[in-house]
């Protein structure tokens, strides 16, 4: 897929976990080449689980994946960037080390033109020492390096939540310049809606382990016919979307169930907390 910026397919993907629970139910979305999709849904709706198993990271069911028409699983991840919770634990970006010692760690002095952006539209000091950071500049570290190899997917599984609002517009600024000037697709998924109104290509909502809708932007338009600018659509969009889902599926922590899992405590003999009264 090199000089082709590659579409994502999915396609009827169910997935279970270890557990025997439901992690995705019948799947479907086609992204196609050069899209910037927003992965839109409630905390536990699936975005994670889907990112994942896209990236190869995790075996899905064969022909339910398909990334500039290949498995990511059996064809290994050449080109495909997953950016997640296990990037944003990873330990070494918090010991005593220097920032030019760490980009040259992930290919720096491969790609200097790529390197010297990044540590420019991400405001990066290169004197920083990584112990000596707030969790804001470690995070622009990691999104540097992240970054830093010229990859053809970016699956962006929100860790972005630290940056402050400057740094997170011209990082955004950044992935969109990308799919504008050479081959490459984005997913990002994200409950932070500032400034995003341009950016999308494309949008999936997902609820339950389903994808309910995906599709181009423009064919939202018509969900919030009022609206006072284009960052207000797209945010009354999505939170239209979530009162829905809720109201779907019931509060997690219903009165009836709170008071099942309180005796099911008690039963236990407790652990020495107080019940709620
Ligand atoms: N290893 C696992 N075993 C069993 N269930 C899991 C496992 N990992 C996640 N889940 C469950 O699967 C559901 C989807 O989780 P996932 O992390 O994909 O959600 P998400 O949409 O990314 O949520 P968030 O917005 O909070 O990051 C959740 O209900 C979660 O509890």
């Amino acid at each position: 897929m090199a000089n082709q910026p590659p579409s994502i397919e999915v396609q009827g993907l169910s997935y279970k976990f270890q557990d025997g629970s439901s992690g995705l139910e019948d799947v479907q979305m086609i992204l196609p080449p050069g899209s910037r999709t927003l992965l839109i849904g409630a905390n536990g709706a699936g975005k994670t689980t889907l990112l994942r198993l896209v990236s190869g990271k995790r075996l899905a069911p064969t022909d339910t994946i398909a990334v500039g028409g290949t498995d990511p699983f059996k064809h290994g991840l050449e080109g495909v960037t997953y950016l997640g919770v296990e990037w944003v634990l990873n330990s070494i970006v918090r010991t005593d080390i220097d920032v030019p010692t760490l980009l040259a760690s992930v290919g720096g002095n491969v790609y200097p033109e790529r390197r010297d952006e990044l540590v420019e539209i991400l405001d990066i000091d290169l004197r920083w020492r990584m112990h000596a950071v707030s969790d804001g500049e470690r995070r622009r570290v990691q999104l540097a390096m992240g970054l830093l190899r010229p990859w053809q997917v970016l699956l962006l599984d929100e860790i972005t939540v630290d940056l402050d609002l400057l740094s997170r517009s011209n990082f955004l600024a950044f992935l969109k310049r990308e799919t504008e000037t050479r081959p490459c697709t984005i997913v990002y998924a994200t409950h932070i809606l500032d400034n995003l109104a341009q950016w999308p290509t494309h949008l999936v909502h997902m609820h339950l382990g389903k994808v309910k809708a995906w599709g181009p932007v423009e064919d939202f338009h018509s969900e919030v016919p009022q609206w006072t600018s284009e960052n207000s659509r797209l945010g009354e969009l999505v939170l239209k979307w979530l009162k829905e889902d809720l109201q779907t599926r019931g509060p997690r922590n219903g009165r009836q169930n709170q008071a099942k899992t309180y005796e099911s405590l008690e039963g236990l003999g407790g652990y020495g907390l107080e019940k709620p009264s």
